[in-house]
């Protein structure tokens, strides 16, 4: 696991160094040119061996400062060094004023010119472009002034040329990711101490091409209120640490499922939650639906649930760890009873699909709720449910930073006192305590092809069975979505639902268990 920050915590780290006399501005400022520097000959190996050539883009702040110090050590290691400034050399803040005087002693200063530099770009010739124009403290759109910069760089990457935005690529929001206009592309950003959320959501990953964090030597410790990265579990997520237990053990996870001709999606996540680990896994469904679940089951155990007198029978088995509802459950008035009921028994529940659909229509929905629940929402079924949060997600941020989807879940969780996991390439994950995780299927871990029906059904199961074996709310959805995609990416291309589940074994024997 890994943390991400926001500029504004950044800042204060940054802050509390030189506070604490740490390191002052200046040192960091040439800590992170050499970051960078050092970053981009690893990356690029080949840049290592001849001097080269560098188009370096500087803004009016301290990123610019970083580029400034870029552009004097590569001259150091003998390349040729173009260099534009956009903004006044006397209104740049004092560390990058300083690092602009140095470059001053070495070489030319340009003013900005979009024109000039998209030509310049299309002619070629260039070995690597640095985007130093702005960073964390980009408030607003460039297409005004980097509008035809954006395009060129864009025909560069894509002729395989070397783009490399220093901390973040100009006109990305650090802290939502979204395109505040006019983004320049990179296909590597080098950011430092910590990499940032806007990296790895909305628009993030498709203008940062990889990710660097270079160390500058700030405090290692936890920040307060930062957004986990989630990556691969310990060992505690096997079964591994209960050798003589039984199945009970295990927890017992009950899915419902909905009408004759559309169980698919229940059994989908009851085969998840098996595959997890829970101990028994109960599908609880119609008459009219028995004898089609039947001839789907083995391992998951059937049980008739009609109505609410059913459920209210099957829950007075105190073994049964946690429920799952929604997936192809339908949203008719047996349903919704069903829902109410499940809300009170006061069992570890996720709620998807129908399951969401139905708690949007109920009066009061969020009373309801208790924080064992876990709400697993994609983009439509949250807006359903928190329509003034997905508006604000929706279309360009006005200015920086930027409403995020960490936002979102944020508030939503608050807001409904529940775990509520946004699904996507970026899932979202908040606590009603604040606690936020990020989930990216991105740049290493990329798996597009588990954007197929039913793969939302199989999270559901897996995030039920894991709050069977009793892990608490938050972790249970962080670990299943890492669970989940590791499944897909084990699969590979190809991947239907059915797979997911079935992959499960080889994600746990790569985890060494
Ligand atoms: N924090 C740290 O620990 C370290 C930070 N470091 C580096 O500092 C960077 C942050 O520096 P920074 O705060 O000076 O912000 P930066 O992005 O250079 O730009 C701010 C300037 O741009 C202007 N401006 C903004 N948007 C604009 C627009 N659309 N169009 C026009 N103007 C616009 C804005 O003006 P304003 O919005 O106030 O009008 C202001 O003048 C960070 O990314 C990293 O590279 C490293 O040295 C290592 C340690
Ligand atoms: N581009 C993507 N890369 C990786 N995973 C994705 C991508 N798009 C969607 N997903 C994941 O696929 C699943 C789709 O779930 P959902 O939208 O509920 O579909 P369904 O209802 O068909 O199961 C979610 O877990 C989501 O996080
Ligand atoms: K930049």
């Amino acid at each position: 696991m890994s943390e991400l920050l926001t500029a504004a915590q950044m800042r204060a780290i940054e802050a509390e160094a030189m506070a604490r006399g740490d390191a002052d501005g200046r040192t960091l400022m040439e800590r992170a040119g050499e970051g960078v520097v050092d970053a981009a000959l690893a990356h690029w190996p080949d840049l290592g061996t001849v001097p080269l050539s560098a188009l370096v883009l500087c803004g009016p702040g301290n990123n610019g400062g970083d580029g400034f110090v870029v552009a004097r050590l590569l001259t150091e290691r003998g390349w040729q060094v173009e260099l534009f400034l956009f903004g006044a050399p006397d209104r740049l803040p004092p560390d990058a004023r300083l690092n602009h005087d140095r470059w001053a002693e070495l070489g030319r200063i340009r003013p900005w010119d979009d024109a000039a530099l998209a030509d310049r770009l299309d002619a070629g010739g260039c070995d690597l472009v640095i985007d130093a124009l702005f960073g964390s403290g980009c408030s607003r759109g460039i297409e005004a002034i980097a509008g035809r910069t954006a395009a060129a760089l864009g025909r560069f990457c894509a002729a395989d040329g070397r783009v490399l935005a220093i901390d973040m690529p100009s006109g990305l929001c650090t802290d939502s990711g979204r395109d505040l206009g006019g983004v320049l592309p990179a296909t590597l950003t080098v950011t430092f101490h910590r990499a940032r959320i806007g990296q790895f959501t909305a628009e993030g990953s498709a203008f940062c091409g990889r990710i660097v964090v270079a160390d500058i030597g700030l405090d290692p410790g936890p920040c307060p209120g930062s957004v986990t990265l989630v990556g691969a579990p310990g060992p505690e997520i096997g079964k591994v640490g209960a050798v003589g237990g039984h199945k009970y053990s295990h927890g017992h996870a009950l899915v419902l499922a909905g009408g004759a001709g559309r169980t698919g999606a229940a059994r989908l996540a009851a085969r998840g939650a098996l595959r997890v680990g829970a101990g028994l896994v109960t599908l609880a469904a119609p008459g009219e639906a028995l004898a089609e679940c039947a001839a789907h089951l083995t391992a998951a155990m059937l049980r008739r649930v009609d109505d609410v007198g059913d459920l209210l029978a099957l829950l007075e088995d105190p073994r049964i760890s946690a429920l799952g509802l929604g997936p192809g459950f339908g949203t008719g008035s047996r349903e919704a009873e069903l829902l109410r009921l499940a809300l009170d028994s006061d069992r570890p529940l996720v709620l998807d699909a129908d399951g969401l659909s139905l708690l949007a229509q109920l009066e009061a929905p969020f009373s309801r709720l208790h924080g064992d629940c876990v709400l697993t929402p994609h983009g439509g079924e949250f807006a359903r449910l928190f329509p003034d949060l997905a508006e604000k997600l929706a279309g360009r941020p006005p200015h920086g930073p930027g409403f995020s989807r960490i936002d979102a879940v944020r508030a939503a969780a608050a807001r409904s006192g529940a775990v509520v996991l946004l699904k996507g390439a970026d899932t979202a994950i908040a606590a009603p305590d604040g606690r936020a995780a990020m989930h990216a299927a991105l740049y290493d871990r990329a798996a597009p092809w588990l954007a197929t029906a039913g793969a939302g059904d199989v999270l559901a199961g897996i995030v039920a069975g894991l709050l069977a074996r009793g892990r608490p709310p938050f972790e249970a959805a962080s670990l299943g979505a890492w669970l989940h995609v590791e499944a897909a990416r084990v699969f590979g291309p190809g991947l239907i639902a059915e797979d997911l589940p079935e992959s499960l074994p080889a994600v746990f024997r790569g985890l060494g268990l």
